[in-house]
């Protein structure tokens, strides 16, 4: 890759909770060469990341940062990683052209170009190539009310896709977009239905990151809203998807709007898993997929919330717990501020 001078180009890839990151990963990742020649980065709350078993369906490098958020506090396990990959691709272990990072909804991605930008090391071998945010058309006015990160977001990025226009009216995409426009005019628009877009948008771009402008939106103190929480179960056995689904239905009838993001990969009774995506008040067709990504096959379920206390979520799956014919556990229980 001469035109980086030898250096390792870096797409990140931001966006708000559900806003579809991973699908557009998912699908870029399908293409043989990209999938060979890249490493991913996924960062996500607490201690179940679940878009990491999904992207690792594709790609076998693929890491988690778990330990935090990634737009926050010291950026050191993030320069581990990279430098890691780096002595892999040395020894010939693991050889790789591109790295992508996918940030956690909530992120503010300026401490990731900070983190590479500085690092006499980081700065040496790799180039930011771009970085891309992805905005949700469906939740996208809501989410410009609601969370400043995506602000945040919007001006770090070189390009916005917008996602889920196939379920959105035009009048509602074309406010989002006159936002947009409004809050960084020389951004680059595309539009992504379930994932579908051109490869080069984000592969094969020119290093020409941080231009002057972007780069005082570049600190390491910004910090995405408080009073948010994170609430992660195990599931032993099977569980039935019917009360399930009515249980989840309440839920998000009641405390839709707080509830920033669900995601499960969840047994239920079948040879592979149900991976189960909602964001605010919408669930997304949830997936089945042929086989469980990794040997264990425990169900997982992951709530991100906003003033919502999180132990009443497991109070009252546990109280549902008869009907769901199942033996729910906490895993985690993150604040994450
Ligand atoms: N209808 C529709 N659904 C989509 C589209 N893109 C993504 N989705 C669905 O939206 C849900 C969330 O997508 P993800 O790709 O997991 O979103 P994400 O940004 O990675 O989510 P986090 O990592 O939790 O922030 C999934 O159910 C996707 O199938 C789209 O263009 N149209």
């Amino acid at each position: 890759m001469d035109k980086y001078k030898g250096k390792k180009p870096i797409t990140i890839v931001t966006g708000c909770l559900g806003s579809g990151k991973t699908t557009i990963l998912q699908e870029i990742l399908k293409d043989d060469e990209i999938k060979k020649n890249t490493a991913v980065i996924v960062n996500e709350f607490g201690k179940v990341g679940l878009d990491h078993h999904l992207l690792r369906k594709s790609v076998e490098r693929t890491i988690l940062l778990n330990n935090g958020c990634i737009c926050c506090n010291s950026r050191e396990d993030l320069a581990e990683e990279l430098k890691s990959l780096l002595n892999m691709d040395e020894m010939g272990v693991s050889t790789f052209d591109r790295v992508i990072i996918e940030t956690t909804g909530m992120a503010d991605p300026s401490p990731i170009l900070f983190t590479v930008l500085t690092n006499p090391l980081l700065q040496h071998r790799y180039v930011i190539d771009c970085v891309i945010a992805t905005v949700d058309a469906k939740n996208g006015l809501l989410q410009f009310e609601n969370n400043p990160e995506l602000i945040k977001q919007i001006t770090v990025a070189d390009k916005i896709v917008i996602t889920k226009t196939d379920i959105t009216p035009e009048e509602e995409i074309g406010e989002l977009l006159k936002l947009i426009t409004d809050i960084s005019p020389s951004c680059e628009l595309h539009r992504a239905i379930h994932g579908q877009v051109e490869k080069s948008i984000i592969i094969g771009n020119k290093a020409s990151y941080p231009s002057p402008l972007k780069q005082s939106n570049i600190s390491r103190d910004n910090h995405y809203s408080s009073d948010i929480r994170s609430i992660s179960f195990t599931i032993k056995k099977p569980l039935d998807w019917t009360a399930f689904g009515l249980w989840l239905s309440m839920l998000l009838h009641a405390k839709g709007e707080d509830v920033l993001r669900v995601k499960g990969l969840l047994d239920v009774g079948e040879k592979g898993p149900i991976v189960l995506n909602g964001v605010q008040h919408i669930i997304h067709p949830p997936q089945h997929l042929e086989e469980w990504p990794l040997d264990e096959k425990n169900s997982h379920l992951v709530f991100i919330l906003r003033s919502i206390d999180p132990q009443s979520i497991e109070r009252s799956l546990k109280a549902f717990q008869t009907f769901l014919n199942t033996e729910i556990e906490l895993l985690e229980l993150q604040a994450v501020l």
